[in-house]
């Protein structure tokens, strides 16, 4: 136990103190910190398998902190074993004590003997996290359409009626019907995609609210191809918008939307920006690589409003995070990987190609040198190595080490974390 958090009680929250864990989550949150009877059962259902652990002063929760199960697509489409982080907050009146520090380590030593591989979260705040070995490893990009500029036919029916696809317009209750199959069918193919269990929908679709936020009813629109396969999905609300010259001004916003074919989704894109009063789509949280500004005839109609890392990673195992994965190239490297919390660190031998991938300890001298939290940046491809040395946060031992990693690890799609957990 750290100095600073001496006086402080950390321990796993149970079911009779869990009002005031969340009383604590929620004032750490900024949201109401009233907890209803319903907030409580819906906690209690949402994500099952969590552990929920706090820091207390007299008893009174202090700090909170949640933790689940999770597996993360890594490239090439395995699924990895991960510790999902979430709901950490700390009270202001015991900030800067040392408590985010003591609950992140106890979780980080508990995950690690558990055998996961990963641990991952989204960060509220970029400069929190890397202190504990994590890497920002995915970015996520949002667009809002200008409809008028796009260059899109207004006329045309959606979708394309040579596409022999249908869109549909469903309820809550269809979306969980069909979203498992959906997001199971997406998430082998998607590096940086998460496993959601049966309550992200329940959460996603009003059913369960464990934050008692406001819900209104979104519009559910799913893609259905010619021969009656599921490929899309989106839910979108739409606000209420008028000119003084009372012609419409409303913006769709994209509360998610998962398409697993490219044909599913120019048709989702085409269908929102085709709602007539529709003149804005703002897109919601996408990779940023997504398809949406090229599928319009004027790619410029899409603005960037918002580009941002999003999944964070730290590796708890290199040796299973680097085997997990798949190589495009063929290519051995040694990595002097640097861990202060002295949890994955060591000098590991990476020997990869086309048909698979060995890591192993090594006494060979190092190609490249990088922190922990460096390593978790380019485990799913997306940063360069390359960019890391010029910034100085990775050492080439050898000249051109890093332009080798990077034709090793990088990846031909960028990754995307579809949640926010
Ligand atoms: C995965 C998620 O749930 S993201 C949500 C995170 N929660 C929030 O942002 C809610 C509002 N903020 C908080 O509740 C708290 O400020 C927390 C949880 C971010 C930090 O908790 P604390 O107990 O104050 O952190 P702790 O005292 O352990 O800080 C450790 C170090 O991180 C630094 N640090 C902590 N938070 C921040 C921050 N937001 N920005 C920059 N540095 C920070 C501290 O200064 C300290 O540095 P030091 O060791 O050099 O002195």
């Amino acid at each position: 136990m750290s100095r600073r958090s001496a006086a402080l009680e950390f321990r796993q929250t149970e079911d009779n103190d869990l009002a005031d864990w969340m009383r604590a989550l929620k004032t750490g949150f900024l949201r109401s910190p009233v907890v209803t009877e319903e907030q409580l059962a819906a906690r209690r259902a949402a994500t099952p398998g969590s552990r929920t652990s706090g820091a207390y002063d007299a008893g009174r929760c202090v700090g909170t902190f949640r933790s689940f199960p999770q597996e993360v697509t890594a490239v090439g489409g395995a699924a990895v074993p991960a510790d999902a982080i979430t709901n950490v907050s700390v009270l202001p009146t015991h900030r800067r004590r040392g408590v985010l520090s003591r609950l992140m380590s106890d979780d980080l030593a508990a995950a690690k003997e558990r055998g996961d591989v990963l641990a991952t979260l989204i960060a509220a705040e970029y400069r929190i996290y890397g202190r504990y070995g994590f890497g920002p490893a995915t970015t996520m990009t949002e667009w809002a359409v200008d409809v008028s500029r796009s260059g899109l036919d207004g006329r045309a029916p959606v979708p394309d009626p040579r596409d022999g696809g249908r869109i549909d317009l469903v309820d809550g209750g269809e979306i969980r019907k069909l979203g498992p199959a959906l997001h199971a069918r997406l998430r082998p193919a998607q590096p940086g995609a998460v496993s959601r269990d049966e309550s992200w929908w329940e959460v996603n679709t009003g059913v369960l609210r464990p934050y008692g936020d406001e819900w209104s009813e979104p519009f559910y629109a799913v893609y259905r191809s010619a021969d009656d396969e599921v490929e899309g999905a989106v839910s979108y609300r739409a606000d209420d918008r008028w000119s003084d010259a009372k012609q419409p001004l409303n913006t769709a916003s994209v509360n998610w939307l998962l398409s697993v074919t490219p044909a599913a989704e120019r048709a989702l894109w085409h269908y929102l920006c085709s709602v007539d009063w529709i003149t804005r789509v703002k897109s919601g949280w996408r990779s940023p690589d997504d398809l949406l500004p090229l599928l319009l005839p004027d790619p410029r109609a899409a603005s960037i409003t918002t580009q941002a890392d999003w999944l964070w990673i730290r590796i708890l195992d290199v040796v299973r995070a680097l085997e997990a994965r798949t190589y495009d190239t063929a290519g051995a490297l040694v990595l002097e990987v640097a861990d202060a919390a002295g949890l994955a660190g060591g000098r590991y031998l990476l020997d990869a190609g086309p048909d698979g991938a060995s890591c192993t300890p090594t006494d060979r001298g190092a190609d490249l040198t990088l922190d922990v939290a460096e390593l978790a940046s380019l485990w799913l491809g997306d940063e360069s190595a390359a960019r890391l040395a010029r910034l100085g946060r990775v050492r080439e031992e050898r000249t051109g080490a890093a332009r080798k990693a990077d034709a090793l690890l990088r990846s031909s799609a960028r990754p995307w974390c579809p949640d926010l957990f």
